[in-house]
């Protein structure tokens, strides 16, 4: 191997019990350090049954997934401390305020009292939820929400940090707020794995991507590589011409 690499996926596959299919099937993938990588697919491809494999939320049914950092092995206790995840369904108390959801998820983290204050108001103002912080979260807009649910899933400062289609449903000014925040972690260090279905977004965020579907990896690696290799002139089209026009609902 060249290059350090955080995370390695070898020959994953997922059944869920309840399913006749294999929703991944013998996906092998690795995700450099401080890389922002998209997996990317239409509806039911496997992309959220990925994700949740690599944060430890459900195992997989065969393969393995190591995690590097600083080119050394971390165990899977260790994971829980570098991770973050922003899961696609909010992930917070809609009758809690920002403060005090922030307070909660981050007493889970053992922040300390100190360490945990500084960064709560830190992120209440890059996010720009300074001026709601003791507001129910209930009653905010869904560009809010995503915001809080960003906030929350960052706030212990992870090295890797995952995020489930973290713009869904949100204007252009959220969008753009999230992106830029999400692009200025990554050149301080953090590796980012995320999905979208907003291939313009993506396309603009992504240095590789992984596009799955069927639960199978059909292409991955640099996406500008893909493109010309493909010619496709963007990433919807490459998108189009490797997936198939027809719908999948
Ligand atoms: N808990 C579960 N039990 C059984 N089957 C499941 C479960 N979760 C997901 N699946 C199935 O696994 C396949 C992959 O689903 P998954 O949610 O990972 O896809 P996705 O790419 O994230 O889709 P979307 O873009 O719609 O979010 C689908 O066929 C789905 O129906």
């Amino acid at each position: 191997m060249t290059e350090p690499v955080s995370i390695e996926i070898q020959n994953v596959s997922k059944k869920y019990k309840t399913a006749q299919e294999n929703s991944l099937t013998d996906v092998s993938l690795n995700i450099g350090t401080s890389d922002i990588f998209g997996l990317l697919g239409p509806n039911g491809a496997g992309k959220t049954t990925l994700i949740s494999i690599l944060c430890g939320i459900i195992p997989p049914s065969s393969g393995t997934v190591n995690f590097y950092y600083q080119n050394q092995f971390i165990s899977e206790q260790e994971r829980k401390s570098h991770i973050g995840f922003v899961p696609q369904e909010y992930a917070f108390y809609q009758e809690l305020t920002p403060r005090q959801n922030l307070d909660y998820f981050g007493a889970m983290y053992n922040l300390g009292r100190e360490e945990l204050e500084a960064r709560r108001e830190d992120l209440l103002e890059i996010l720009g939820l300074a001026r709601f912080a003791d507001k129910k979260v209930g009653s905010f807009s869904g560009g809010m929400k995503r915001r809080v649910n960003l906030a929350i899933g960052i706030i212990h400062k992870p090295d890797i940090l995952f995020l489930d289609e973290p713009t869904v449903g949100v204007d252009v000014q959220s969008r753009n707020a999230i992106i830029r925040y999400l692009q200025e972690i990554n050149k301080a260090g953090t590796t980012i794995i995320y999905t979208s279905h907003h291939m313009s977004e993506a396309e603009e965020f992504c240095k590789h991507i992984a596009l799955i579907d069927h639960g199978r990896v059909i292409a991955k690696g640099d996406l500008t590589d893909l493109r010309k290799t493909h010619h496709a002139p963007n990433l919807q089209s490459l998108f189009i011409k490797l997936t198939g026009e027809e719908y999948r609902d």
